[in-house]
């Protein structure tokens, strides 16, 4: 049956588990984006006589077949990963009636890391945020220790941002995984940029040898990475505040870079700018990243609570 939607099935080796549409409850909806919704499902899992939470990734039935090759193009290189700070593939579900497919994926409760972070900014100048910035660092380390994964696999993922990263929970105990690989543009299309007609690309997170040249490496995860760095320590503001894509383009390739934070340590800022070294061969690999941060978790004071003039760049009188 699944032969039908797509071309891409015969050639896994390993097969992809096609699960029986009528194990699967939608419950509620989650979220939407460019291919289809994804929503809180159930899945029935007979053996252990109980239901498995897990999210459903549904694709819009009129979507042009490219977004369906798509979603199976993500199907597949979801199913060959295996690592904790990478959202879980369960499989797919096809169903001949009404031509859809759905992915099953890891159920990830706390939404999309991007949106975490806005939230949690301090809503007024006298209340502290409930993060503290080893917290930040923490999740900077989780998605760094997921992009290493795929280094080491060498999949070059293209789209490393916050908005791209998912969290188990939103408490204390939460783990961020990164979440999409469909290169699925976000429903807004606000942080991607259509480059004379060619696909959106989210150019604010791009080294200039991509955006340039369309050269694309490990090396273009890592300096994506730096600006998911920034946006951690600015607690989710847009890269280049105010510049458009086009001016933005310019300002790196001239040499211009994100601005130190208020927020960030030095040492992760450093850090930052390491990944955004003009020179692809002089920028870290995601093991050293990996490294670095652990040790400045390990070494720097950073229990500090994070004040409302630190984010809004007020400077406290
Ligand atoms: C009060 N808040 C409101 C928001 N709320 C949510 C909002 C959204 C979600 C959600 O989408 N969770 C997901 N779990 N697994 C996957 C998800 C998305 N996936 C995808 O594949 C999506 O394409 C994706 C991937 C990366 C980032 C975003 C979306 C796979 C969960 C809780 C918590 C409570």
């Amino acid at each position: 049956a699944v032969s039908s939607i797509s071309p891409y099935y015969e050639w896994t080796e390993d097969k992809i588990r096609d699960i029986p549409r009528k194990k699967i409850t939608l419950v509620k909806l989650l979220g939407t984006g460019a291919f289809g919704e994804v929503y809180y499902g159930m899945l029935a899992d007979v053996s252990r006589r109980k239901n498995l939470p897990i999210a459903v990734k549904k694709l819009i039935t009129l979507c042009p077949e490219q977004t369906k090759a798509e979603l199976f193009f993500e199907a597949i290189t979801l199913s060959k990963f295996s690592h904790p700070n990478i959202v879980r593939f369960l499989g797919i579900s096809t169903d001949e009636m009404d031509q859809s497919m759905y992915l099953l994926l890891e159920l990830m409760e706390g939404g999309d890391l991007r949106t975490f972070i806005r939230e949690s900014r301090p809503k007024q100048p006298n209340e502290p945020s409930y993060l503290t910035l080893h917290d930040l660092l923490k999740l900077g380390m989780d998605v760094a220790r997921g992009c290493q994964y795929l280094e080491q696999n060498k999949f070059i993922h293209r789209d490393i941002a916050a908005r791209n990263c998912l969290l188990t929970e939103k408490g204390p105990n939460r783990v961020a995984k990164i979440g999409d690989f469909g290169m699925a543009r976000d429903v807004l299309r606000t942080n991607y940029y259509r480059k004379n007609g060619r696909a959106m690309v989210p150019v604010k997170w791009m080294p200039p040898e991509s955006f340039l040249d369309g050269i694309f490496t490990s090396k273009t995860d890592i300096w994506a990475f730096g600006v998911v760095l920034w946006e951690l320590f600015t607690m989710g503001h847009v890269p280049y505040p105010g510049k458009s894509n086009d001016n933005v383009m310019k300002y790196v390739k001239g040499g211009g870079r994100l601005e130190q934070t208020p927020l960030s340590p030095h040492p992760v800022y450093d850090l930052m700018m390491q990944c955004w070294h003009v020179n692809p061969d002089f920028r870290p690999n995601f093991a050293s990243v990996v490294d670095e941060l652990e040790r400045i978790y390990n070494e720097e004071e950073l229990s500090s609570l994070i004040t409302y003039e630190d984010i809004m760049g007020i400077p406290s009188n």
